[in-house]
């Protein structure tokens, strides 16, 4: 008997291969349509192996021959007694046995499952619908009281990572409710599923999660790729964050603890907090995001030597290496999701991320977050920085600390931008020895070493950290800038809070108030001489997750420089007065979600003005579009 590959549930059920529905088949599933892909996908990736085990075959077509044979009655003197048909409890340890698992949710198996899962808001009829009686205490309680007693838990935290890994199991236990207190309390819980507590996890943790969250494509997946990525069970990808772990927030080369994990265990800490920020603040649904790490090796003695560490025991591949790896998996990922499908190149080091995007900005959809999302952030920053300081930005002179992937490419103002290295002052006698990326902002200056004495001669009105070094905006530093100019712009970029070039409470106590302060990783409000000063958030988070949906609404073949200007304009748009008299250069994350839609507006209308939109006809009004295509993580009644 051979069926098709692609079942419909009645065939599975019939086959035994789903459970018999109890009562009416239409009352039975209470979940949306992507658990038949899942079914699909699971079948495909595993169908000879699982087939197999039961005595079936799969014919080169792709047809499932399914033998009719009735199984082995299982031996009496097994240990797992009568029930363990697929022989799991009586397998020795070299013995194989199949990981045998079913799709569709129902009772325990549905409190376990994060998509489904609504804990204790589960109707008294839906626990008898669902074979849910006496698996949950008798309280039926509503999202909104379990949003409010987790954050009364969250609160009593006092340990960051505590407030993160409490966060990361609801996130693996019940991913609306999840998403619910995430948008509804952005402001507080960024900072713990984000920066700077994100970076810590990656620091100090290996051992948090219970399950996986994303791939890991190492080396060993070479010439597989396409097969990794259709393991992953949900098939309508529209985002994926990927990293390879080498400049891993201002941390350096983390490996695969960009990704944290240890042997039992295993999670992607950057591209799982990325992908919950497209979710919670720009509305794309968790289903369709992808967090990936390719592991190439790592240059970290501390984790090649570590007994624990369990990426690639080796040093980093480079050269063809790299590229034939890198490559496969661009390819795998067009094969797999089609063209539309948006590929955010995180944390990787420049070295890397400059010609990957150049070399992938013309034949797929990418955005690289810390060259492009900063860059945009930071320019809708500086607009917003304009209303204290006046005039435009070509009247400004701007002095990097940090000559990486996260500076300004504004062409026309180049005279006026000037980097400093770890070796000093970017300098045309450097030009020679110094990397590609960097000679177009070489300048006709003498040497100069010391941040300091740079200020001092090239007399910046606004300094610009992106060393991932902490600290090196010193008294000194800060001061001058303050002597040099009635309000000095001080942007502190570099992530988490221990790498920020100064605190908030540095920058306005040594500018005597003046500064107009802002950083990577957020501070709280400093009181100095009886005033309230609110430094803003110069984070990619307010672009990426407004710029990423804005791709994928308007069906955007390519990414164009212009989109992210729309998206740095859009953002610097909504600074309303009330923040600028706060002394704010960003409008607040409350807001998010408002702010990312009209991100997405401007970049899906600057996507179909420039031809790249495959989305047609082009929706009239694209803001409430990207509002009413926003993923809403309140739960479905299940019938
Ligand atoms: N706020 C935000 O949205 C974002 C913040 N970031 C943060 O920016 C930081 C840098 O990221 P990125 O640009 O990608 O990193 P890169 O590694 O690409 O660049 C770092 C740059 O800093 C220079 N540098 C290092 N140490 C010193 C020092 N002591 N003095 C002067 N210069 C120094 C390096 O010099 P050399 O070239 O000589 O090695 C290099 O040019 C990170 O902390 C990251 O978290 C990144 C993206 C977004
Ligand atoms: C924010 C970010 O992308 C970084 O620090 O790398
Ligand atoms: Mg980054």
């Amino acid at each position: 008997m051979a069926f098709p590959i692609d079942h419909s549930l009645a065939d599975l059920t019939k086959l035994n291969l789903l459970p018999k529905p109890h009562g009416h088949a239409s009352d039975m599933f209470p979940f949306r349509l992507s658990v038949f892909p899942r079914v699909h996908l699971s079948l495909r990736t595993s169908t000879s192996r699982v087939l197999s085990s039961l005595g079936s075959k799969v014919d080169p077509n792709g047809s499932v021959l399914i033998e009719t044979t009735t199984p082995p009655e299982p031996s009496p003197d097994v240990t797992g007694g009568v029930q363990d048909v697929y022989g799991e409890d009586a397998a020795t340890e070299d013995m194989p046995i199949t990981p045998w698992s079913l799709s569709v949710a129902s009772g325990y198996t549905l409190l376990r499952d994060p998509h489904h899962n609504k804990g204790l808001a589960f109707s008294q009829r839906e626990r008898d619908a669902h074979y849910l009686r006496g698996l949950l205490p008798p309280t039926v309680i509503s999202q909104d009281l379990q949003v409010k007693k987790m954050m009364h838990t969250l609160r009593h935290y006092q340990v960051p990572l505590q407030r993160y890994m409490a966060m990361m199991d609801l996130q693996e236990t019940n991913e609306r409710l999840f998403y619910k207190l995430l948008i509804e309390h952005v402001e507080e819980l960024l900072p713990v599923v984000y920066t700077p507590t994100v970076g810590e996890a990656c620091q100090k943790y290996g051992s948090i999660f219970l399950r996986p969250q994303g791939l890991f494509i190492s080396l060993k997946e070479k010439g597989k790729i396409l097969e990794v990525l259709r393991n992953w069970p949900e098939k309508n990808i529209q985002v994926i964050v990927v990293t390879d772990g080498e400049r891993i927030l201002g941390l350096g080369d983390l490996g695969c603890q960009a990704s944290l994990f240890d042997l039992d265990s295993f999670g992607m800490g950057i591209p799982v907090g990325k992908l919950s920020l497209y979710t919670a603040l720009g509305g794309v649904r968790p289903s369709a995001c992808l967090p990936v790490t390719i592991d190439v090796g790592t240059n970290n003695e501390k984790l090649l030597n570590d007994e624990f560490y369990i990426g690639l025991r080796q040093r980093r591949a480079t050269g063809e290496e790299y590229a034939e790896l890198m490559h496969e998996f661009m390819t795998a990922v067009k094969q797999n999701y089609g063209e539309k499908v948006v590929i955010q190149f995180e944390d990787f080091a420049n070295h890397n991320a400059f010609d990957l995007l150049a070399k992938y900005g013309t034949t797929h959809l990418v955005f690289n977050d810390d060259i492009q999302g900063t860059a945009s952030v930071v320019l809708a920053g500086l607009i917003g920085a304009l209303r204290f300081v006046g005039g435009s930005l070509a009247n400004h002179r701007f002095l990097f600390l940090g000559a990486g992937e996260c500076q300004i490419p504004l062409e026309e103002a180049r005279k006026n931008i000037w980097l400093v290295d770890s070796k000093g002052l970017i300098v045309s006698s450097r030009k020679e020895s110094i990397q590609h990326f960097k000679k177009p902002w070489a300048h006709d200056h003498k040497p100069i070493k010391e941040l300091v004495d740079a200020v001092k001669a090239i007399k910046p009105t606004v300094l610009i950290g992106t060393s991932g070094v902490g600290q090196t905006f010193t008294q000194e530093v800060v001061e001058t800038m303050a002597e040099l100019n009635e309000k000095p712009i001080i942007l502190s970029l570099s992530n988490p809070t221990s790498q920020s070039e100064c605190t908030a409470e540095q920058a306005y106590k040594w500018s005597k108030g003046r500064a107009i302060f802002a950083s990577g990783s957020p501070f709280a409000p400093v009181e100095y001489e009886g005033k309230t000063f609110v430094p803003g958030q110069a984070n990619n988070a307010y672009i990426f997750p407004g710029f990423g949906l804005g791709l994928i609404m308007s069906g955007t073949i390519r990414v164009h420089d212009d989109m992210l200007l729309a998206a740095s304009e859009a953002l610097a748009e909504q600074l309303m007065e009330e923040h600028y008299e706060k002394g704010m250069i960003f409008p607040p994350f409350r807001n998010i979600r408002k702010i990312s839609a009209r991100i997405a507006a401007k970049v899906a209308a600057k996507a179909y003005e420039l031809g790249l939109a495959t989305r047609l006809p082009q929706p009239k009004e694209l803001e409430k579009c990207a509002e009413s295509s926003m993923y809403s993580p309140s739960y479905h009644s299940y019938r």
